[in-house]
């Protein structure tokens, strides 16, 4: 049978896909089963498909037609390994969004098939009616009906996914032949073992394949991606009890055996305690073996895919992660330090080293977190009454030469961020780190701490494996808020689709009268105009209050021209701007610190105008969120309307080159906002990036006029139990212009970010439809407020 029979049998016009009708999916199978197909050809097809078909983590009807056709060129002997492997690799991207070796990331087919059944049971509409309407009333026949469709509607993203879910196990049996077919390469071979750790009912037929390449397969990395799927199979679904015991299962024994194996590679012995910690069953050794990779950059360098990026290539790398020191970091975190003392003590060790390749921002997170034994206390006791451990971890952050990103770290756990109160509050003059256990991971932990660690929660940050692209859509707003029915529901779907990839949008057409825009800026340029004097009397003064005037970065970095006073002002300044921070003006305990009206004509008029301009866009915003997630239109209306937002107004100086050539310089360094949503407005001279979750690369957010740029914040990761992302962004400087023969000076740049908040009594617990909860609940008061405090000191 030719790969192609039956192509044009189905109606592609009745298709669609992420971009629209999929009356382009016939030509590109067409392209991607000819056996002469070019390499450029190949690129530009597999980009096509994945941003069709995976981009926006959303199923299309294509998606699911295509299938049976991708298996076929799959099968078809004239089909190359590369391929082979790239189909295989966008089959498992349309059933798990988020591919990474995490038992929270594979998908609850039982759930799944769970939810739909009940959706057929005698009277379940009308059920479902009387409890949302609380009525015992019966729906009439035109309101039983609207509520139908309005359930199947809900639901068709779990339709699309069953039935993909369904259509692609088909393949297994042909995944499990590629694991000895003598013609396909290792990738090839990394990839089916990748795929088929996803199909945990059919793990009867896949464990002794899997097995078979333990003992027979060669190249240690594909025996290796081989230890993470076995420990993925038999990983509980999130809907099942987790009781279920894996210490004793005949792949824990296998991996339990292959760690401790004479000889084994460092990969493989990494993969085995990967493994392990997915089962619960970890113990000191394989906990060490994962905080190794954590605090040693060069250990299994060559091995990780994040430093050997190509796209699309044939390069052998692990199918599962991005990262493997992000795979290594997520059991950590769920470690106690009073269980297991050197873990924060070495993670404390790497900071000071700078040996982790880990942002310090999280690392100081997982330390303090793991330190702390998992609690964040809310008033951090007087340094005198802390744990031993504790201490010589915050005397370890004293070290730190940076810590601007940290801040709202540091806040959270009642620390201050000046590295001198910090010191102060360590009560050493001259500070001397004892490691007191002599932490050296390469030889082994020197206590004997017995015990398991368990994995919980999500994914922090995507670990999507493979070559997706980056990309921030531009989306019109007036879809959403003017278009037709079918109109508002893509749109919606459009935005949540970004969220869940990107977690960064234009938005355009978004109601907001550009003369709110402009005015705004030109109210902004005229305030940090305002001599130094006047701008200081409105200084941010409590953290709680989170309003006025702040100045980090100091203009007098743009001035200074001495070698050692440029080096003493990077340590200390790192971020040349300030701000001007602004909240809802009604709030009866924490007023804001307006300029007075003679020195800045009408700027608090301006501004509170936008305020409100904004804040009633970013209800729109999330109603098209709560309509995405398949949410009640109006679910998050009476959870933001305090409007506890935080309007910043911001401005960077033009500032010489050099000062922003050293390393890790930048006009603001990456960071994630902490909120719901941030919008953005920016003015044409850019320098915003946000970085790519599954390369890592910094992508610029270029401004592009009449848009504004909305990102997805850390509560609303939360909230939504990780389904949306609060990407990492920054500000970098644009090109600089030569101001003499040697030296050049980039312009001044201005912005305006909006960072909206729920209600601050609101509860924050994991929204419907986003999967079993990773994250206890918590108020956002709880949860903001030490990153609120942190803004600023
Ligand atoms: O100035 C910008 O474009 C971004 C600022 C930002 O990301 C922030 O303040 O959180
Ligand atoms: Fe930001």
């Amino acid at each position: 049978m030719e790969p192609l029979d039956g192509l044009d049998d189905v109606d592609w016009t009745l298709l669609s896909h992420a971009y629209g009708p999929a009356l382009d999916v016939p030509g590109l199978l067409r392209r991607l089963a000819s056996p002469t197909i070019t390499a450029d050809e190949l690129e530009f097809v597999l980009e096509e498909f994945q941003g069709m078909f995976s981009q926006l983590c959303t199923l299309f009807s294509s998606t699911l037609a295509a299938i049976p056709f991708f298996l076929a060129i799959l099968h078809a002997s004239t089909t190359s390994n590369h391929v082979r492997s790239q189909i295989l690799n966008l089959l498992i991207h349309a059933i798990v969004p988020d591919p990474a070796p995490l038992p929270a990331c594979k998908v609850d087919i039982k759930a799944l098939r769970d939810r739909i059944h009940k959706l057929g049971s005698p009277r379940f509409v009308e059920k479902h009616w009387q409890e949302r309407y609380n009525t015992d009333d019966v729906p009439d026949e035109v309101a039983r009906q609207k509520h139908e469709e309005d359930l199947v509607w809900r639901m068709e993203d779990d339709f699309l996914r069953l039935r993909a879910y369904d259509a692609i196990a088909i393949g297994i049996p042909k995944y499990c032949t590629l694991l000895n077919d003598s013609t396909a390469s290792p990738r090839l071979r990394a990839m089916a073992i990748f795929a088929l750790a996803w199909f945990p009912d059919e793990i009867d037929a896949i464990q002794p394949s899997l097995f078979d390449v333990l003992d027979q397969e060669q190249i240690p990395i594909v025996r290796a991606t081989a230890c993470i799927a076995l420990s993925l199979l038999q990983a509980p679904q999130a809907s099942e009890t987790s009781s279920k015991r894996m210490n004793d299962t005949a792949i824990s024994r296998r991996l339990l055996a292959l760690f401790d194996e004479n000889g084994v590679q460092d990969v493989i012995r990494f993969s085995c305690a990967l493994g392990l910690a997915f089962a619960g069953i970890a113990e000191e050794k394989h906990i060490v073996e994962l905080l190794r990779k954590v605090t040693d950059k060069t250990y299994l360098y060559e091995h990780d895919p994040r430093n050997r990026y190509y796209r699309y290539s044939e390069a052998l790398d692990f199918p599962f992660v991005f990262s493997l020191t992000r795979a290594a970091m997520h059991p950590l975190n769920a470690i106690k330090g009073c269980d297991h003392p050197y873990v924060p003590l070495a993670l404390a060790k790497a900071l000071v080293s700078q040996s982790s390749d880990v942002s310090p921002f999280e690392l100081i997170f997982t330390t303090m977190t793991i330190a702390f034994d998992g609690r964040c206390p809310t008033k951090m006791p007087p340094f005198e009454e802390l744990t031993e451990l504790q201490k010589t971890v915050i005397r370890a952050l004293v070290q730190i030469e940076d810590l601007t990103w940290s801040r709202k770290i540091l806040h959270k756990w009642g620390l201050p961020s000046e590295p001198k109160e910090l010191k102060k509050f360590t009560q050493t003059e001259k500070i001397v780190i004892i490691f007191p256990l002599n932490v050296v991971v390469e030889s082994g932990p020197m206590l004997s701490f017995r015990g398991s660690i368990v994995v919980r929660g999500g994914l922090k940050r995507g670990l999507a494996t493979g070559a997706s692209s980056f990309r921030i859509p531009l989306i019109d707003f007036s879809k959403f808020q003017h278009g037709s029915a079918e109109d508002k529901k893509q749109t919606a779907d459009k935005i949540v689709g970004a969220f869940k990839e990107s977690g960064f949008i234009y938005l355009s057409n978004h109601g907001i009268p550009a003369s709110a825009v402009e005015n705004a800026f030109a109210k902004s340029t005229e305030f940090f105009r305002l001599p130094s004097e006047t701008k200081d009397r409105l200084a941010w003064a409590d953290p709680r209050s989170n309003r006025g005037y702040v100045q980090i970065g100091r203009e007098r970095v743009t001035q200074a021209s001495d070698a050692a006073e440029i080096a003493a002002l990077r340590a200390t300044a790192p971020d040349c701007k300030e701000t001007m921070e602004i909240g809802r003006d009604w709030d009866s305990v924490w007023p804001n610190q307006w300029p007075a009206e003679s020195d800045a004509p009408l700027f608090k008029s301006t501004m509170l105008s936008f305020f409100n301009d904004c804040h009633v866009l970013h209800t729109k915003v999330l109603r098209a969120i709560a309509l995405g997630l398949r949410l009640d239109e109006g679910f998050f209306e009476d959870k933001i309307h305090e409007q506890s937002h935080n309007l910043r107004l911001l401005s960077y100086p033009p500032i010489k080159r050099a000062l922003l050539d050293g390393e890790g310089q930048a006009r603001a360094g990456a960071h994630s906002d902490y909120g719901t949503m941030t919008l953005l407005f920016q003015d044409d001279v850019g320098g915003l990036e946000a970085q790519n979750p599954h390369t890592g690369q910094f992508v610029p957010a270029a401004p592009i006029p009449g848009t504004i740029v909305v990102n997805v914040g850390d509560l609303m990761q939360r909230w939504s139990n990780d389904v949306l992302r609060s990407t990492l962004h920054r500000v970098v400087a644009p090109p600089a212009t030569p101001i003499n023969a040697n030296e050049a000076v980039t312009r001044e740049r201005k912005s305006i970010a909006f960072f909206c908040n729920p209600n601050f009594t609101q509860e924050i617990a994991c929204l419907p439809n986003c999967g079993a909860p990773k994250y206890p609940a918590v108020s956002t008061e709880e949860y903001i407020v030490g990153r609120l405090t942190a803004t600023y000191s």
